[in-house]
């Protein structure tokens, strides 16, 4: 990989006899948004923790741009900007005194504290809400500053643990949008640790899919899919005015790239190996069928998700800390079905 910052390799950590982290080996380079997905209890959080040196691991290493953490967790502060899941601030006093104050005891000369505390609050869209004590920002706000919070120390990676966490779905798009632009802009590398899946596949270039403390899959979306759905790629989706009969439905399977038919009510899916929609449609007229809708899919997180839990969730993986997309009765249940 060109120019890694972050550096893990097998990278392990025991808590007692339970395997929280696993074996973990990764990279991340520059400028990069990582998603770290997984449910509650994966190992995300351990993860962070030892990237930061505020654990140690029980096997393997940690570097971050080029110190190990566990060795140098000083040097390691100076570069990376955590943001925990939660942010407090001083709700008595406005963003901008938080931020100077903040600014101050990060080393920033006086001369220069508060007008980089005031761009930074610009940046993160609280320009108009400055002087606004924090006791009355919204939790949207409050992660808002507490980007600036990490941002004003100038590092080169951010690692951000479930940062939209209570935030209302517009305030979740504006803030991984925000995200996004910073990271461009500044070419900022940014470790998203989350269990939403459609808001890390919104922001992320790349993500590791983790559970029971092992990355299980990582990659982009695209390449995620291509893995996993490599048999049969493409699936299309075909809607009828008719009935198909089980005859039509029989000669379907006899096309050399279909692999499966599903009939549902008015609509057919068919999954196959190669991209034959023109030739299904043409299939279809000719039967005398009146098609009223066609749909190719693209693979997305969720399918992916879920061909990775049918092979590998681990019902029995201790901790059911909290509620979420993930919730493991979620996964039992798809898996019943
Ligand atoms: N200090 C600790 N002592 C003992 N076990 C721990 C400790 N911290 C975490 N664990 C366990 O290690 C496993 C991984 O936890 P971790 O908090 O890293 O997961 P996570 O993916 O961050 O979950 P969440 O999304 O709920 O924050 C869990 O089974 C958890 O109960």
């Amino acid at each position: 990989m060109e120019n890694p910052v972050i550096e893990l390799s097998g990278l392990t950590k025991f808590y007692g006899s339970l395997k929280a982290v696993d074996d973990l080996s990764l990279e991340i380079s520059k400028g990069e948004i990582f998603g770290l997905l997984g449910p509650n209890g994966a190992g995300k959080s351990t993860t962070i923790l030892m990237m930061l040196g505020l654990t140690e691991p029980s096997a393997g290493q940690a570097h971050i741009c080029g110190f190990n953490a566990t060795r140098n967790p000083i040097a390691v502060k100076r570069k990376v900007g955590y943001m925990p899941d939660s942010v407090g601030f001083y709700g008595n006093m406005s963003a901008l005194e938080n931020l100077v104050y903040i600014g101050r005891l990060n080393g920033i000369p006086e001369a220069e504290v508060r007008e980089r505390s005031q761009e930074m609050l610009e940046d993160v869209g609280l320009g108009a809400a400055m002087h606004k004590k924090t006791s009355a920002f919204s939790r949207g706000m409050k992660q808002r500053l507490g980007l600036a919070d990490v941002l004003i120390r100038q590092p080169e990676i951010i690692i951000l643990d479930e940062p939209t966490l209570g935030i209302d779905p517009s305030g979740v798009k504006d803030f991984l949008a925000l995200i996004r632009q910073l990271s461009r802009q500044q070419g900022l590398t940014v470790l998203l640790s989350s269990h939403h899946l459609h808001q890390v596949q919104q922001v992320c270039d790349r993500v590791g899919i983790f559970v029971g403390g092992k990355l299980l899959a990582e990659g982009n979306i695209d390449t995620l899919a291509r893995n996993l759905f490599a048999s049969e790629p493409f699936v299309v989706t075909i809607t009828v005015n008719n009935p198909l009969s089980p005859e039509l439905e029989a000669a379907l399977l006899q096309l050399e790239a279909v692999k499966k038919v599903t009939v549902q009510n008015s609509s057919v899916e068919l999954s196959c190996t190669e991209h034959i929609t023109p030739d299904l449609v043409r299939f279809f007229v000719q039967k005398g069928l009146d098609i009223t809708g066609v749909q190719q899919r693209a693979y997305g997180l969720d399918e992916i998700y879920q061909r990775y839990f049918e092979n590998n969730l681990n019902l029995d993986t201790p901790d059911e800390k909290s509620s979420g997309f993930f919730q493991r009765s979620f996964f039992r249940k798809r898996k019943k079905q």
